[in-house]
């Protein structure tokens, strides 16, 4: 039988120059094609024996891996087999990957990377990433340097696993949450979707239709790392399987050098580069993100992720709530500012939250900051945030919304989440405690009592995995019936029910960083930014809020049951249009350094024209080049 030969994309992507032969290209994830290298390059690369007859295309390839995924019974038997076909061969992990995007999400990510996460020791088969541990501090370098070295990085995501999604200190498995994340950006920034089809008219129709070829970030233009500065989980420390370092975490001075001198490696290697913080502990996020954030180009996902893609998502909800007012007799309310927010956990990302939606308050509807800042009640452990409780630790950002005693909340005493929504008459409810089941029937109706007429009440509960989410969505529906407007952290099913004698489905949109984060960061490495500013960050938010089918489908005024964001499964496109907006954002402020980006207003004016081309370039598409062999070629990872 004739061997396929579908894999080389003519004039799209250039062949690569390769060292490696034999058992050392197969056993090399980023090279390797297994039954899809080609009789030619099987000669060339001295693979003529070590694999079977026929040559696979990559379809057919995704065909079978798909086959043998749905033959693992369970959400985390499916996850461990995509991470070994990660280990084997990243173009069919993210080509497989890119065909069931939506399907394949919650396999990798929420909810059930936290399970692989939290078994992470026990279910080890091989390391990915780069482990950074404390007694090895004096050879950290050496250590950066023998995985990076002569690598052109572009993105490195770092976490010392203090507080990974809601599961808390996980120890050395958190490079789960980040490796995942790492794929993420480089999965989701793009679907050449136009360009393909001009272009890879011989590929198979199917996959274009199941948005098949996403691209992003070159992987090997990415680094995973662990800092591994300790555990405080007693579980861990007790594991004689734990294979991370088994003492507790260290704090301080000594974390604070640690933490320094890793960024300041990346910072002398690859000035550059994009440093993505994810799911450090609350203590020590905001000191560590205020700390680089002028000197390099740092991202927190946790707090600066999760506002903007609550910012995107409050945007929409706001315009669908404030058309449905506008048939009422009550205003309309269609800006942040006229909004009261309650944000229930005021962590990593509700803090985030909080300032994302402060610092846009300020600047699109001109309020000061102060004034800004009373439009949230922030509430944790000890209930409302206000100046008679003793608050333990309280940051600075923190401190900015603390309530005024002024406004009669009593002495040291729990003011409970209830108690604040009968008093605030909150229009948005924000979750982020962890508190599964925090948002009651009794809170709900509170809530619903205290609206305008016409109004819809936009709750989140945000927490992740989805057992600790602060309600269902199908219990918040039938409480408001049908008015309320919900999404969440985790992905859940839609919510059908009957309102006003008339059968509805209501999409439940995922508010989740991943959402967006592939985007900002796309947008930053394009323009290579030399820090992200809170305005490319809005600007980011602003755009997604625009693709939101919410907003597109309800133009009419009645609000359909649309989901408030666009969804996972469309993200490929809808975060290489947000890395678009903040690339243009970057240049327009100055930030970018990227050589097209230009000093002068007139050429900065020029540089913004040229992002949407120049991100069509630098998008990485799972697809087979042609490999040829070269002796000086590559030959790293
Ligand atoms: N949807 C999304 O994009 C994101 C969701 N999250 C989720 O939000 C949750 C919190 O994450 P982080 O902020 O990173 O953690 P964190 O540990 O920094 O913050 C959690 C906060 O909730 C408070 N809290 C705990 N129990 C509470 C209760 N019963 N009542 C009120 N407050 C309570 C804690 O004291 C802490 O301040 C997690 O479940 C995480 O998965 C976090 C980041 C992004
Ligand atoms: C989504 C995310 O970043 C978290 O749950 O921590
Ligand atoms: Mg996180």
């Amino acid at each position: 039988m004739a061997a396929l030969n579908v894999h080389k994309p003519p004039n799209l992507i250039p062949a690569l120059r390769i060292a490696l032969r034999g058992h050392a290209i197969l056993e090399n994830p980023r090279y390797n094609k297994g039954t899809g290298f080609t009789l030619k390059e099987r000669k060339a690369f001295g693979l003529e024996g070590r694999l079977p007859y026929r040559t696979n295309s990559l379809d057919e390839q995704c065909d079978r891996a798909y086959t043998q995924l749905n033959q693992r019974d369970t959400p985390l038997r499916k996850n461990t087999f995509l991470q070994s076909l990660k280990d084997q061969n990243w173009i069919l992990y993210f080509s497989l990957l890119a065909r069931h995007l939506k399907e394949l999400i919650p396999i990798i990510y929420t909810p059930t990377e936290a399970e692989a996460i939290a078994s992470y020791s026990h279910i080890f088969r091989r390391s990915d990433g780069l482990f950074l541990t404390f007694p090895d501090e004096d050879i950290m370098e050496e250590m950066f340097l023998e995985q990076t070295r002569g690598r052109d990085i572009e993105l490195i995501v770092v976490t010392d696993a203090e507080a990974i999604l809601g599961i808390g200190d996980q120890g050395v498995g958190g490079i789960g949450v980040i490796i995942q994340l790492t794929c993420d950006i480089l999965r989701e920034a793009h679907v050449k979707f136009r360009f393909l089809q001009q272009n890879l008219s011989y590929t198979r129709k199917t996959a274009l239709k199941t948005a098949g070829l996403v691209g992003g970030i070159d992987p090997s233009k990415s680094l995973s790392v662990t800092l591994d500065v300790g555990t405080n989980n007693e579980d861990l420390l007790n594991d004689p399987l734990y294979v991370g370092w088994p003492e507790r975490r260290i704090r301080g001075e000594p974390y604070d050098r640690f933490v320094d001198k890793f960024v300041q490696l990346v910072r002398k290697y690859y000035p550059h580069s994009l440093l993505h913080f994810e799911d450090f502990g609350v203590t020590n996020a905001h000191r560590i993100l205020d700390r680089y954030h002028d000197t390099h180009a740092v991202f927190n996902d946790d707090i600066q992720g999760t506002g903007a893609v609550t910012l995107a998502c409050i945007i929409s909800a706001i315009r669908v709530s404030s058309r449905a007012r506008a048939s009422s007799s009550s205003p309309e309310k269609k800006k942040l500012s006229e909004q009261r927010y309650i944000i229930f956990g005021a962590g990593s990302a509700g803090m985030g939250i909080a300032v994302q939606l402060r610092d846009a308050i300020v600047s699109a509807d001109g309020l000061s900051r102060s004034d800004a800042n009373r439009l949230f009640w922030m509430i944790d452990r000890d209930g409302l945030l206000h100046q008679n409780l003793e608050i333990q630790g309280v940051t600075e950002h923190t401190k900015e919304f603390v309530r005024s005693a002024e406004e009669g909340w009593g002495g040291n005493e729990h003011v409970s989440l209830l108690k604040v929504v009968e008093k605030v008459r909150p229009t948005v409810l924000i979750g982020c405690s962890t508190s599964a089941g925090a948002f009651t029937r009794e809170v709900t109706e509170a809530m619903m009592r205290g609206l305008d007429e016409g109004a819809h009440p936009i709750i989140l509960p945000l927490s992740n995995p989805s057992r600790l989410a602060e309600a269902t969505p199908k219990d918040l529906m039938h409480w408001t019936s049908g008015r309320a407007l919900i999404a969440t952290g985790s992905p859940f099913e839609s919510v059908k029910m009957k309102v006003d004698g008339k059968d509805m489905e209501f999409f439940i949109a995922e508010c989740n960083n991943a959402l967006i984060y592939p985007g900002l960061g796309f947008g930053s490495i394009l323009s290579q930014s030399r820090t992200v500013t809170d305005t490319m960050l809005i600007a980011g938010a602003k755009r997604l809020a625009e693709l939101s089918p919410a907003i597109s489908s309800t133009d009419d005024g009645e609000y359909n049951g649309a989901a408030l964001l666009p969804d996972f499964g469309d993200s490929p496109r809808v975060n290489f249009e947000v890395g678009v907006t903040v690339a243009e954002q970057a240049v327009k402020e100055g930030t970018a350094t990227a050589d097209w980006s230009g000093t002068t207003d007139e050429e900065r004016q020029r540089g913004i024209q040229e992002v949407r081309n120049r991100a069509e370039k630098k998008v990485w598409v799972p697809i087979y080049p042609e490999y040829i062999y070269d002796q000086n070629g590559q030959n790293d990872a």
